[in-house]
């Protein structure tokens, strides 16, 4: 039986007074494009962050590439795009360099030789390789959470952990990033992605899993998209109703995993 890249189990986390996730149980195997789908403030995101260790579950097991969480995780194996941060905080730094701080990891403190042609190669691969030089203050919103996506890239990871990488990043680049991922899932990389539509990915996920009040209430195949809603160039600007078709039904469930009265979805 294979290995799973990604194994949560019984995964319980509590964030101040909030019980977020409620007993998650998550596998993913090597090779599969898993699609975490749900409600607003349903737990995807603190799934994510607690299969990279970046919350620690208040009970259940989570293992990476094969190693409970701690220090015998293979780091360099692993890229993660964090839901949308600006990447200009902080120090001024220039698209490569932030993009090169992906290549240091647990005791590598120095970048390694030829870490430049490295960075200009992942910004390549998101459609920024000509803005390379410049600092990321002066880069746009989704321009910046581009440079976030090739930083995870650099390292040229085996598994991918990405939270809404699409999130605020116009129709051509994600074209463009969704011709990366085609390339590199075909290469045999793993990912978790948090999305809010399967969009321009869809044809990828190989599976979905839907979060609902910190369960998973479905784990199975993508939702398929239904009345163009998911379609390429469709507006998302009108809330549900209850004629609307949504992925929730595709799915089985009462409620969406888009929930009731977002804006994402609509014929
Ligand atoms: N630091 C925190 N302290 C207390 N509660 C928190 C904290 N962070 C998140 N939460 C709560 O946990 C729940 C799940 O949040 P999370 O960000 O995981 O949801 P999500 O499914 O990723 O939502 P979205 O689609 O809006 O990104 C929410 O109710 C949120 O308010």
């Amino acid at each position: 039986m294979t290995s799973p890249v990604i194994d949560a189990r019984g995964v319980h986390v509590r964030l101040g007074a909030s019980h977020v996730l409620r007993g998650v149980d998550l596998r993913v195997d090597p090779g599969e494009v898993v699609a975490l789908l749900g409600a607003n403030g349903s737990g995807k995101s603190t799934l994510v962050r607690t299969v990279v260790g970046v919350l620690t579950p208040s009970q259940g097991e989570v293992s990476l590439l094969g190693h409970p969480l701690g220090n015998g995780v293979p780091w360099h194996r692993v890229g993660y795009v964090p839901q949308r941060v600006s990447a200009a905080a902080g120090v001024p730094s220039t698209a490569a360099e932030v993009v090169a701080s992906g290549l240091l990891h647990g005791r590598r403190l120095a970048l390694p030789r030829g870490w430049r042609d490295r960075a200009r190669e992942a910004l390549d691969q998101v459609g920024l390789a000509d803005r390379a030089d410049d600092a990321t203050s002066q880069l746009s919103g989704g321009q910046q959470q581009r440079v976030l996506i090739a930083r995870a890239l650099v390292r040229e990871p085996e598994v991918l952990v990405l939270d809404e990488p699409v999130a605020g990043v116009d129709r051509p680049s994600q074209e463009a990033f969704a011709a990366t991922m085609t390339r590199l899932i075909g290469s045999g990389l793993t990912v978790l992605v948090v999305l809010h539509e399967l969009g321009e990915l869809a044809g990828l996920v190989t599976r979905a899993v839907v979060l609902r009040h910190g369960k998973v209430v479905h784990d199975g195949a993508p939702p398929r998209p239904h009345g163009g809603h998911d379609a390429t160039g469709h507006e998302h600007v009108h809330p549900h109703t209850s004629e609307l078709p949504v992925l929730t039904t595709e799915v089985g469930l009462t409620d969406g995993p888009l929930g009731t009265g977002s804006t994402e979805v609509g014929p």
